[in-house]
């Protein structure tokens, strides 16, 4: 059964506004940090040992892999819709010892992403939101791929990401997502530990669920 994972974002042009409770949180709560290419190398100077998901919104995933493993990425995350052959990326990044993601945008169907593919990918990312800044609204229409993912691939980790929030996590959770993405929910609260601990309980307890109906 997948385990509740959290993952702050930070894009590549916020870091630098970071309180340091945030920082601190980052090095103390998150177990994972989802984050801009340019960031990386400094991030993980700052913050030993964090798990790095790169989420590409970038065309030509395939140029960048050893970029961002060089910088210390653990996870590399690219949009299917931006490559005819998503199986060289992922064998790519996998040659250089990063897990793959492969993610769908709001208005890319969950058959977009096929079942090789699925079963390659370590892990499977439904946008919440159109890609390109924090802050957004969630977009609740794309929750049913999450449910459509996880039914397909039930060992794998789905993420959500965009909008992200305690106001809608149980639906993502309840859809089978089992990572999240959550930028201004997160760093926006005044305590961004408690809001970490309210999404992580509510996916372990789905996945809890989820598994004793499987
Ligand atoms: O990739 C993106 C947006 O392009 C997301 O990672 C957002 O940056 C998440 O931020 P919030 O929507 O949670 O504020």
């Amino acid at each position: 059964m997948p385990r509740a994972i959290i993952s702050p974002s930070v894009l590549a042009s916020d870091f630098g506004q970071l309180t340091a409770e945030c920082k601190r949180m980052i090095r103390g709560g998150a177990e994972w940090l989802h984050m801009g290419a340019p960031i990386l190398s400094s991030v993980s100077k700052g913050v030993p040992g964090i798990f790095m998901d790169c989420h590409m919104m970038v065309a030509q995933p395939e140029k960048w892999v050893n970029d961002i493993a060089d910088a210390g990425g653990a996870l590399y995350c690219f949009h299917i819709e931006a490559t005819s052959d998503p199986v060289s990326i992922i064998n790519a990044i996998h040659e250089r010892k990063m897990k793959a993601g492969v993610a769908i945008s709001p208005d890319t169907p969950s058959s977009a992403i096929s079942d090789e593919v699925g079963e390659l990918a370590d892990m499977l990312l439904v946008m919440t939101v159109y890609p390109g800044r924090g802050g957004q609204n969630f977009l609740e229409r794309c929750v049913p791929k999450v449910s459509e993912l996880r039914a397909r691939f039930p060992e794998k980790d789905i993420e959500v990401d965009g909008g992200v929030g305690p106001k809608n996590i149980d639906v993502c959770a309840d859809a089978g997502s089992n990572v999240i993405v959550a930028g201004t929910a997160i760093f926006g609260a005044p305590q961004p530990d408690q809001v970490i601990a309210t999404l992580k309980s509510t996916v372990n307890a789905a996945q809890a669920k989820i598994a004793s109906n499987q």
